[in-house]
């Protein structure tokens, strides 16, 4: 068998004309309607720069007015949150979002959590955090990357509830909040982290229906690690050396691509597969918390 590729460009490009028409639409119906989001960057790092500028550019592309604002890496956790504080008060502004990761002497608990919880478009805060794990609550944002995993399994029409789901990772940004959104949606999860031996691994993933992989090792599932008919979502984003690159590396998942989508059902590539619909669900959230401050 060889598996059937999610192409997350695809669906998120389709996904991301949905909301430049519902935009033009609003901007119609209530000329004053002007959504706009202000992203957080502090520091340099090159990948954060990438994915801040692939945000900014799809808001561009759909009608969100996008303003960047960058700090130093030594900027003081004080003026950050400061600064955070004016956004929150600035009814221009109707979603927040800090680029993670932080430098190691600001504390993203502490950051994540002063970006007033209807602005919250990353969904990071407590108040948000909280509603996900929540049995009955429902969250006003759900972070991008577990929204744009559900997408594209409801996209496929893969059925989560009775299955044996399991999720690689634990992280607040991918891990954490999608183990639990797919126990929501009926399925049964297993959490395999750093504390998993080889051999608990192995069995959990090789009895798993869907497997949610995020954490971030090159070649961390294999093809003996998964269930013949398997559904898998690879979230890693590992750079390994290429010479044949102009950049000298290359960008691959955590999962054995090759090997596992010759056994899987469905299998997401690295890229364009879930990294595309992590920035498209930010463009979601931003028109969502617009409308709710616009009262639409
Ligand atoms: N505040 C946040 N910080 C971070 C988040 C987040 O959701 N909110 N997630 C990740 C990084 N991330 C978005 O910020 C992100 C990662 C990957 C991609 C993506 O589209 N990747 C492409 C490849 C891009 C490349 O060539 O380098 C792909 O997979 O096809 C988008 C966004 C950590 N920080």
């Amino acid at each position: 068998m060889t598996a059937h590729l999610i192409n997350g460009k695809a669906i998120s490009t389709e996904l991301r004309q949905n909301i430049k028409d519902e935009i033009s639409q609003l901007k119609k119906e209530h000329p004053d309607f002007q959504p706009k989001i202000v992203i957080v960057q502090v520091g340099e790092r090159p990948d954060s720069s990438t994915y801040v500028r692939m945000k900014l550019k799809s808001c561009k592309e759909v009608g969100i007015d996008g303003t960047l604002l960058k700090f130093d890496a030594a900027v003081t956790q004080k003026e950050l949150i400061d600064r955070l504080s004016e956004l929150n008060d600035d009814s221009s502004v109707h979603g927040i979002l800090v680029q993670l990761p932080l430098p190691s002497h600001i504390d993203e608990e502490l950051i994540t959590n002063a970006v007033k919880h209807t602005k919250d478009v990353d969904g990071f805060s407590e108040l948000n955090m909280a509603a996900i794990f929540k049995r009955s609550a429902v969250p006003l944002q759900i972070p991008c990357t577990p929204k744009g995993i559900l997408y594209m399994l409801d996209h496929e029409k893969v059925q989560i509830s009775g299955k044996n789901v399991v999720v690689c990772g634990r992280s607040d940004i991918v891990g954490g909040p999608i183990s639990k959104l797919l126990e929501k949606r009926g399925g049964t999860v297993t959490i395999v982290h750093s504390k998993t031996t080889p051999e608990q691994k192995h069995f959990y993933c090789s009895n798993a229906d869907i497997i949610v992989s995020a954490v971030g090792k090159v070649n961390f599932l294999e093809p003996q690690d998964i269930k013949e008919g398997a559904v898998i979502i690879d979230v890693g984003t590992n750079y390994i050396p290429d010479s044949t690159k102009k950049s000298g590396h290359r960008l691959v998942g955590d999962v054995d691509f090759d090997g596992c989508k010759e056994k899987a059902a469905m299998i997401t590539p690295v890229p364009g597969g879930v990294g595309p619909m992590t920035v498209v669900m930010v463009l979601h959230n931003l028109i969502e918390a617009a409308k709710r401050e616009y009262g639409y």
